[in-house]
């Protein structure tokens, strides 16, 4: 097993930068850096790094963190340097040169997860962690970090194994006089479980979203104000704003927090015949950025008829009708929210609105555990199987069809297949973690 190395904290100027390493080597590549002495375990201490050839490279706090009660589970160390760019480079190259190397994206938490420290959701939960920008996103990644994905599991397998074996003795002991009950028992026992588990899933439908973050389209006809209203409710001028039909052709994205997801609202080219095939990908792009988005925001101008185009957005789910320029005065449609970014009335209406929306869309269930894809594809695979047990014609068949949804269950914590997923779950790591 090689030693591996990286740095832990973002690259760039920094009054501490963090460079861990683990493997095997670890005690000795530390002794070779910092001294014969090694620090007791897991306290810091201030050392001397030296090069091979005695260059002295850093003064700084180190940890020494011996297996397996470590992150990786292996031997283990921390170097707390000087956060400068040619101190870490030093220490790196001297790293090196010891025959460590350069660790790969997530690869301390793979470690973590091959010495059964953490399994493939609470790895999850570690990325979800870094990634969270709002502490409504953190709260639900460490649920899962902190393993109760894996709990919550456990708990299914358990019941599933206790069911199969049931299922198993009736198949055994068939003419054995098995009480008559034991049958119902056992569909009885499949049905309630499956109920659980669609229900977690239901309860936990909004975590994606949570987890996802929101993205809301402004669209429109061209000057209806769009790139006003996307400067109004982030407060800075993200996008031009001009007197001229046609001023945005690209996408203006701007982030910001809806009660409690962070949203991404995207500003679009106005909606018409377009004059070139410039402005024709733009209007493409704006239509395609409306289809996909969480929340539409239909922009119509007080005081202007209604075009065809923003017209044929509204009555889509989760479109939002903005009757823009509202100083201007004029009829405002029916249902729409008069706004003006000229005098900031009616902004912070629609941003509680659009908060409500978000609040709609990603319920606070307290902190979803099936907020993954890959978690909520492998509970209805399990469920699928639950289905065909109930269903199932034959006891062998049944017991086959529990089998398989224990299975489903061991892929989504990683201890069936693992070698299937590992891959695509750590390439969303960084370096470092
Ligand atoms: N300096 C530093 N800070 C950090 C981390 C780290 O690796 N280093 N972490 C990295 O993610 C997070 C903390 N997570 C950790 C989880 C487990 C262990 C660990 O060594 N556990 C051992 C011993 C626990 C103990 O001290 O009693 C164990 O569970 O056996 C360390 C960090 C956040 N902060
Ligand atoms: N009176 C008034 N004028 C506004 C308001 N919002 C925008 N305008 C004006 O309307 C014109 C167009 O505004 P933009 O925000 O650039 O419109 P747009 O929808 O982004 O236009 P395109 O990018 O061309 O599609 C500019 O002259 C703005 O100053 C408003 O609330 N009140
Ligand atoms: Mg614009």
């Amino acid at each position: 097993m090689d030693t591996i190395f990286a740095l832990a904290t973002a690259p760039g100027r920094a009054a501490i930068a963090i460079i861990r390493l683990s493997g095997p080597a670890s005690r000795d590549l530390l002794k070779e850096l910092c001294g014969r002495v090694l620090p007791p375990p897991r306290k810091a201490a201030l050392r001397r790094l030296r090069a091979a050839g005695g260059a002295t490279l850093d003064e700084a706090v180190v940890l020494w963190l011996p297996g397996p009660g470590s992150y990786t589970g292996e031997d283990s160390a921390e170097l707390h340097l000087h956060g400068g760019a040619a101190v870490v480079a030093g220490v790196g190259e001297a790293l090196a040169t010891l025959g460590a190397r350069p660790a790969e994206p997530g690869e301390f938490t793979r470690r973590a997860v091959l010495n059964g420290r953490m399994d493939l959701t609470a790895a999850e939960g570690v990325i979800d962690l870094i990634e969270a920008e709002t502490a409504m996103q953190a709260r639900q990644a460490l649920a899962l970090a902190g393993g109760g994905l894996t709990a919550l599991c456990a708990e299914w397998a358990a019941r599933l194994t206790g069911l199969l074996a049931r299922q198993e003795a009736l198949i055994e002991f068939e003419d054995e006089g098995l009480p008559g009950s034991l049958e119902a028992e056992v569909a009885r026992a499949t049905a309630a479980l499956a109920a659980e588990m669609t229900d977690r899933l239901l309860a936990d439908e909004g975590g994606e979203r949570v987890r996802a973050g929101l993205d809301v389209a402004i669209l429109g006809a061209p000057n209806a104000g769009k790139s006003s209203l996307l400067n109004a409710l982030v407060g800075r001028e993200a996008a031009i704003v001009s007197a001229r039909a046609g001023t945005t052709r690209d996408i203006v994205e701007a982030r910001i927090v809806l009660a409690g997801l962070p949203a991404v609202l995207a500003d679009t080219a106005g909606l018409r015949e377009a004059g070139d095939e410039i402005e024709a990908e733009g209007v493409r792009r704006a239509l395609h950025r409306g289809e996909a988005a969480d929340i539409v925001l239909a922009v119509l101008p007080c005081g202007a008829p209604p075009d065809e185009a923003t017209l044929a957005l509204i009555g889509r789910r989760n479109c939002l009708i903005v009757a823009s320029k509202a100083d201007l005065g004029g009829p405002i449609p029916p249902g729409a929210l008069a706004v003006s970014a000229r005098t900031g009335d009616g902004i912070a209406v629609l941003r509680a609105r659009l908060e409500e929306e978000a609040v709609r869309l990603a319920p606070a269930s307290g902190a979803a555990l099936l907020a993954r894809p890959r978690h909520r594809a492998a509970v209805r695979d399990a469920l699928r199987w639950l289905g065909e047990a109930e269903a199932a014609p034959l006891p062998e068949l049944r017991a086959d069809a529990l089998r398989e949804a224990l299975r489903a269950l061991g892929r989504l914590t990683g201890r069936v297949d693992a070698e299937a997923v590992l891959d695509r779950v750590f390439a969303e790591f960084c370096i470092g973690k």
